[in-house]
């Protein structure tokens, strides 16, 4: 198992420091293209590599957008996983429905099929099916997300309800998740919500079943204003336990 920075939040370059975790290998470029999706997406192409020769990673990084990549790698390694997808927020958003424009909120509903068609092009990624998906707590709904969510069979549980699927899982966090009384600095905070202890046992519930192919931990605050601290004991816990855990394929 190997533990890749991708040192990222969206398409700005952080330093390597901010994020409380050891890596095994740091996955980074410079970045070029005319729009947003496509210097992301020459990022993500190269993070597909690096999943794919790594073989069930953890990818930590600043935001859920690597996702992108994370699942590219499975594919080219011929891995169709289901997704349990830990968040306050949805991601369910497209370009035209985002009232922010915040490319993070729209990652989700990007790897079901409905986003930048550079993505696609840059990466080869391809669709997974709404009935692969679960959104895990996902507390903070926008109301065309919700209104998705009705038509959709996608699943959305909340966190003590958070079971893996049959088969091949890639667990993706979003440290977002966690009450925000209990992790300051975050982009996008949402209180009250589980706590740190109560995302740690549904993780491990998940990584138990040693069937997690690939975990994203997403560090979803803004550098130096406190969480990474707090947040360390937890992902070395979240890193240990995907090391013991995985059987090989
Ligand atoms: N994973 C996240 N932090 N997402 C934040 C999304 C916030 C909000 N729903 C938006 O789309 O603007």
């Amino acid at each position: 198992m190997t533990v890749l920075l991708v040192p990222y939040h969206l398409d700005e370059r952080l330093p390597e420091d901010e994020f409380p975790v050891t890596a095994d290998r740091v996955v980074a470029k410079p970045l070029e293209g005319e729009t947003f999706w496509a210097r992301v997406a020459g990022l993500y192409d190269l993070v597909g590599d690096a999943v794919a020769t790594a073989k069930r990673p953890t990818v930590v990084t600043a935001d859920c957008t690597v996702a992108l990549g994370v699942v590219t790698g499975l594919q080219r390694l011929g891995i169709e996983p289901s997704i349990m997808w830990f968040d306050a927020h949805g991601d369910l958003h497209t370009a035209e429905s985002s009232a922010s424009g915040y490319p993070g909120g729209m990652v989700l509903r990007t790897l079901l099929g409905d986003g930048d068609p550079a993505v696609t092009a840059a990466t080869g990624l391809t669709p997974v099916p709404p009935e692969r998906v679960t959104l895990v707590d996902a507390r903070d709904l926008d109301a065309p997300e919700s209104a998705y969510l009705a038509e959709s069979v996608l699943k959305h549980v909340p966190v003590e309800a958070a079971t893996a699927p049959e088969g091949p899982v890639y667990l993706h966090i979003d440290l977002d998740v966690i009450d925000a009384g209990a992790l300051p600095g975050l982009r996008f905070p949402v209180s009250p919500g589980p706590t740190p202890d109560e995302v740690r046992n549904a993780a491990l519930r998940i990584l138990e079943t040693g069937r997690v192919v690939a975990m994203t931990i997403a560090c979803t605050w803004h550098p130096k204003e406190g969480a990474a601290p707090i947040a360390e004991g937890l992902i070395a816990e979240l890193v240990a336990a995907a090391k013991d855990s995985r059987r090989e394929p």
